[in-house]
């Protein structure tokens, strides 16, 4: 079974944009699961441009299902997750400065580092997750620094699947899938996955444990409905 994580950075976007509380991300978040996303997905980031940390404190009361707080770890990152402990962690090594996420940890180079932070979110009990490129080095160096899963960056993925040229774009994917889970990785993907390419993700994808969705899903919902297009997404993930 693959999980839908559902990202609501893009609610906040909205919400930010006039100052107020329309939309509400709490609510938000609230409806999305019970249209039947098995999680909720927020990555509130140094300059708070959408999710802010008084939303996450206000998320982790009352998000049922599982929790997933994206970040890079720096100190009040840190103390945000600590506070409210959700059910996973996703380290992204995003500078303060990038508009959006654009490349996974060198998990070789940054080990140790990796390795210290992993162990205190893993002490809390607290499941890991590390933001990767699909690169075989990079999933070898993930499993020494003792994560419980990484997420693909699939970025690229979209870009070739766009381009057609489907197979070769899964390729790398499809391996690093088949290492990390012989390594005993749990695996997560995520990052411009979208309705158009969902299914042939999904159906190509060996041992896909959850998808982290945020900007399509919601560009879509404009069109379409939040409701109509969280279902389409738990319809296509089957
Ligand atoms: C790590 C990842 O791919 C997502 O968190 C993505 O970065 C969304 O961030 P924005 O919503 O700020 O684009
Ligand atoms: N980890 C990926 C995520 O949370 C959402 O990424 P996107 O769908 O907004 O590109």
């Amino acid at each position: 079974m693959t999980r839908l994580s559902v990202n609501i950075n893009k609610i906040a976007t909205l919400r930010n944009a006039r100052g107020g509380n329309v939309p509400n991300p709490i609510e938000a978040a609230k409806n999305i699961e019970s249209f039947g996303a098995e999680g909720i997905t927020v990555h509130p980031r140094p300059d708070e441009r959408h999710i802010r940390y008084a939303d996450v404190d206000q998320l982790s009361k009352v998000v049922k299902t599982e929790f997933n707080i994206e970040g890079n770890p720096m100190d009040n990152f840190k103390d945000l997750v600590f506070r409210n402990q959700p059910t996973q962690v996703t380290l992204v090594p995003d500078s303060t400065e990038v508009l959006t996420s654009n490349a996974g940890w060198d998990t070789l180079k940054h080990q140790s580092y990796l390795k210290e932070v992993i162990a205190e979110f893993k002490s809390k009990g607290i499941r890991t997750s590390i933001f990767v490129d699909p690169d075989i080095q990079m999933i070898e160096g993930a499993k020494a620094t003792g994560t419980d899963r990484i997420e693909l960056y699939t970025e690229e993925f979209a870009v070739g699947y766009a381009k057609g040229k489907q197979q070769q774009a899964i390729k790398p994917y499809q391996e690093c899938a088949n290492l990390a889970h012989e390594l005993g990785l749990g695996i997560n993907a995520g990052h411009d996955l979208s309705l158009d390419n969902i299914r042939f993700f999904k159906q190509n994808m060996p041992y896909l444990d959850e998808v982290s969705i945020g900007h399509a899903l919601i560009s879509e919902a404009l069109y379409q409905g939040l409701e109509t297009v969280v279902k389409k997404y738990l319809e296509l993930l089957k």
